[in-house]
């Protein structure tokens, strides 16, 4: 598979009231086209970080960041993010949320009516067609988050970013997404990159999990090969000793390697 995402020698140092403060230092990773790569480390280690520098969101104060062969230099459709708080516009309905987003990318190309077909097709992939018209405060917050998701696809961005998608919903709602995800994106092929606390949600749904040390100055410890085949039922690898395994490596960095200084 082709190098897609490029981080080289990526640092941030942000500057504060009370002086700079090193988030990230000597980050280098390589995502390929199609993969599924999630950041796990424990709070405040800088995954967010690292994730909106991929978004554009945020500069790096020395190194380079690439997609597809170009510099990310600012936030661009190729690169949509999900974040944990929907971040929808609460007058609009959740078909023109999703809309709006469609009528950026496509509105200069594309017809009126190609428009609301694709705004309606990424509804549905997400399966809330049929809330077209309700508007953010009258749907629950797992249909929320499936109407943030549908509005990243909508866009047919290069890159999936997600902050924690999940991080707010109660587990069996999310136990539902995580699982509506793997379908998603195995029929997209999308590749995705997700920030996630969650050591199950990591292994489930990662081809490879980038685990983070703990800040300042943080960097990526370790990364993972999950190497579970696809597709995956959540059911069938809870007793796989594959699962088990990566499972288990997550943890040991996390809390016997690197556990939370707050913690120790
Ligand atoms: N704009 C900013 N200005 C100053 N410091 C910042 C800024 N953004 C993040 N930080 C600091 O950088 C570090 C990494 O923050 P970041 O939000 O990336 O961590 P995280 O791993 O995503 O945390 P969490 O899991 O709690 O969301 C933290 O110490 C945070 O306080």
């Amino acid at each position: 598979m082709s190098e897609f995402i490029e981080i080289q020698q990526a640092e941030m140092v942000f500057s504060t009231g009370r002086g700079r403060f090193h988030a990230l230092a000597d980050v280098n990773l390589t995502i390929a086209k199609g993969e599924f790569v999630t950041l796990i480390g424990h709070s405040g280690c800088g995954k967010s970080t690292l994730l909106n520098l991929i978004a554009g969101l945020l500069l790096p104060t020395s190194g380079t960041l690439l997609c597809d062969n170009r510099e990310i230099a600012k936030p661009g459709p190729e690169r949509a993010v999900v974040f944990q708080n929907h971040s929808l516009l609460p007058w609009l309905s959740c078909f023109d949320n999703v809309m709006l987003a469609v009528e950026r990318v496509f509105g200069g190309s594309e017809s009126k009516s190609q428009l609301r077909q694709r705004t309606l097709a990424a509804l549905e992939l997400v399966g809330m067609g049929h809330a077209a018209g309700k508007r953010p405060a009258e749907i629950s917050g797992g249909m929320k988050q499936r109407i943030g998701i549908a509005r990243a696809l909508a866009m047919e961005p290069k890159v999936l970013l997600m902050d924690e998608p999940f991080g707010a919903l109660d587990a069996l709602t999310r136990a539902k997404l995580q699982d509506e995800l793997l379908a998603i994106v195995a029929r997209t092929g999308s590749t995705v990159v997700m920030v996630t606390h969650d050591v199950d949600e990591a292994v489930l749904l990662s081809d490879r999990i980038v685990m983070m040390t703990n800040g300042p100055a943080a960097t990526i410890g370790e990364v993972l090969d999950v190497g579970l085949p696809r597709p995956r039922d959540r059911v069938q690898l809870a007793e796989d000793p594959r699962y088990i395994a990566a499972r288990k490596a997550v943890i040991d960095f996390l809390y016997t390697r690197h556990s939370h200084p707050a913690a120790a």
